[in-house]
């Protein structure tokens, strides 16, 4: 299985939403990251078949884009904002939704509802309305109905907006467990959620392709450019605008602060290994003059 894209633009009008992507991408989770307007969901409706590219080509697992009947079968969905039945019970909502999907029998639905209603821990809210679930128990049935028809590249926007903190690992470990074998695009701004799930991840920037890779050689492309030290407030109210900051905590009387520096930034600092959200915020940083 293997999401081929090939020099895909997307225009809206006269705004170009997405400029000559291409990258591939295997089974697994695979992060999608990019600041506002970079173009992700634009990529992702294009993916489910909601939108056409204006030029280049997809494959998904072989099948064009063009062929959207088949890609259908092959995709499933989670937007950021996605109506559900609010009128339905849970299990209704689902029952529909296969049906929709074209799964046949009524015990095979009940099979495939019940395991997904248990992996996303709604088995005890299957009897309520859509419409009486909080906001992180509808993320989590938004996430089984984009699974109910066992697509081959799941694609999820945000999914672990709303999640508390034990809800999100429980996420977590089951986009895992239901990547094996298939392709989960993930695309989030909780850089921690990449970091933790995927191996590899894309990087979009003002509809540009900023970053293909592992998650690894992007962390190893800022080492020795992360610095922390310990200022006072005078020297941090006169130095902060010097650099990026990528974090900055109060301590007793003065700040401990962590910035992007290709140089040492102040006297006493030192250098620190890299998080995946300061290698991303180098990258988003890399053309400024701070390297
Ligand atoms: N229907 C549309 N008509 C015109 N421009 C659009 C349309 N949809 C998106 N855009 C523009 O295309 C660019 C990419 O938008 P897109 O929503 O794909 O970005 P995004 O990375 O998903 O952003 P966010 O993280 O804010 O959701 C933005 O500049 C946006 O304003």
């Amino acid at each position: 299985m293997e999401l081929i894209i090939n020099h895909l633009t997307k225009t809206y009008g006269s705004k170009t939403a997405l400029q000559d992507i291409s990258f591939r991408v295997g089974e697994g989770i695979h992060g999608l990251l990019g600041p506002n307007g970079a173009g992700k969901t634009t990529l992702m409706r294009l993916l489910a078949t909601l939108l056409t590219p204006s030029s280049g080509t997809v494959e998904i697992g072989g099948v064009p884009l063009q062929d959207k009947a088949r890609v259908r079968e092959l995709v499933g969905y989670l937007p950021q904002e996605f109506a559900f039945y609010p009128g339905m019970t849970v299990y209704e909502a689902m029952d529909y939704l296969a049906l929709l999907s074209g799964i046949g029998g009524r015990s095979e639905r009940k099979r495939r509802i019940d395991d997904l209603l248990e992996q996303v821990n709604l088995m005890e809210q299957r009897r309520t309305k859509v419409k009486a679930l909080s906001g992180g128990m509808k993320r989590r049935l938004g996430v089984a109905q984009a699974m109910v028809h066992e697509p081959k590249l799941l694609i999820v926007d945000e999914p672990t907006a709303g999640l508390d903190p034990e809800e999100r690992i429980r996420f977590r470990r089951l986009l895992g467990r239901f990547a094996e074998g298939r392709i989960v695009l993930l695309s989030t701004h909780v850089v921690e959620d990449v970091e933790s799930t995927c191996e590899q991840m894309t990087v979009l920037q003002k509809g540009s392709l900023r970053y293909h890779g592992r998650i690894g050689d992007l962390t190893a492309a800022a080492a020795g450019r992360v610095w922390i030290a310990e200022l006072d407030r005078a020297q941090w109210e006169r130095d902060r605008d010097r650099f990026p900051v990528l974090s900055a905590v109060p301590e007793g009387a003065g700040m401990r602060v962590r910035v992007l520096a290709g140089e040492q930034p102040f006297a006493g600092a030192q250098q620190t290994a890299p998080s995946i959200e300061d290698a991303y915020l180098h990258l988003m940083r890399r053309e400024e003059s701070y390297v």
